[in-house]
């Protein structure tokens, strides 16, 4: 029966058969979450049941100031190059930072101080205004513990899952972009222990106990770790995550008392993402799929 039949009125004609009213509908085609969304989800609700605060991340615009110079990273730093970073050409320039504390974080890369000798080098602030997309969630954590440090100290738990933008060579396994999933505890009196700690009851929720950990280096954390932990499917030790304690370098300019400390750490939410879903091609995780 179509429009046409109304139409012209020649449906009087027509034969129909019987309307079979326990015929199946057609299968409705249903949506699914993506499995970066999924898995995202499943890691937040791990830290809110672990009492931790979301950060707000939701600007990807930051001050080289707030990604590099805060967290003690000096100027000359290889990181800090366009081959590694996404500098903005508008706007370019932050309109405005936290004087005082401007001078505090010149004051200690220049000549050091708080038992630090510093990195003796002159400190420019016009490299400090170049705006860029962050490398790192640490940019959002280093805002908050400086959002800390003004008000009577109170311990703290953070923690953010967003976007990060590195300016790489784009491979199988690497875009320039991935989320990074970061989590700290600011306390008095925090040790490596607490941090060894805090990391067997996070990713023990995420099925991963056996775990190991490698001295590394990071220029805003000391000591810093790598974490590792034993894939039973794979039959060998994965890279899971980094780790390490924030330095009084970082933390004291921000205007924290001496004895507080700040254990952290990161993991992508890809890497975990591609392998829960056995997705070896990270390109298959964004994008529309071309089945060419
Ligand atoms: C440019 O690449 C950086 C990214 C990303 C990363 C690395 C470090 C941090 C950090 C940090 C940090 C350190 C100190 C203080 C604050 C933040 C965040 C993300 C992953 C971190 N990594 C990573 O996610 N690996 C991983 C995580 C979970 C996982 O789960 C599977 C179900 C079993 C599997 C793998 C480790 C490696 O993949 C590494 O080669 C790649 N890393």
């Amino acid at each position: 029966l179509t429009r046409e039949n109304m139409q012209r009125g020649d449906w009087k004609d027509l034969e129909f058969k019987e309307y079979n009213f326990c015929a199946k509908g057609q299968p409705a085609e249903g949506g699914h979450l993506h499995p970066l969304l999924k898995v995202s989800q499943q890691l937040k609700m791990i830290f809110l049941q672990m009492g931790f605060e979301e950060m707000p991340t939701n600007n990807f615009v930051e001050s080289s100031f707030w990604n590099f110079d805060a967290l003690f990273q000096p100027q000359q730093h290889p990181a800090r190059d366009s081959h590694d970073t996404f500098f903005l050409r508008a706007p370019s320039t932050i309109k405005q930072l936290p004087e005082d504390y401007v001078e505090r974080v010149k004051e200690i890369h220049e000549s050091g101080g708080y038992g630090s000798r510093g990195y003796a080098y002159e400190w420019r602030r016009d490299e400090a205004n170049k705006n860029l997309l962050r490398t790192h969630t640490t940019a959002v954590s280093s805002q908050m513990l400086y959002l800390l440090a003004r008000n009577p100290f109170q311990s703290k738990k953070y923690f953010s899952i967003d976007r990060v933008f590195r300016n790489e060579a784009v491979d199988r396994t690497h875009l320039a972009e991935f989320h990074q999933i970061e989590g700290l505890v600011c306390d008095r009196g925090l040790t490596l222990g607490d941090l060894i700690g805090v990391l067997h009851d996070f990713f023990s929720r995420l099925g991963m106990s056996n775990l190991r950990f490698k001295p590394a280096y990071n220029p805003y954390t000391e000591p810093s770790m790598e974490i590792f932990s034993y894939h039973e499917g794979f039959k060998k030790w994965v890279e899971i995550g980094n780790s390490g304690m924030f330095r009084p370098e970082m933390l004291r300019p921000m205007g924290l008392p001496e004895d507080v400390r700040v254990i952290a750490w990161g993991l992508s939410l890809e890497r975990p993402t591609m392998i829960l879903y056995g997705i070896d091609n990270i390109r298959d995780l964004f994008g529309h799929k071309v089945d060419l």
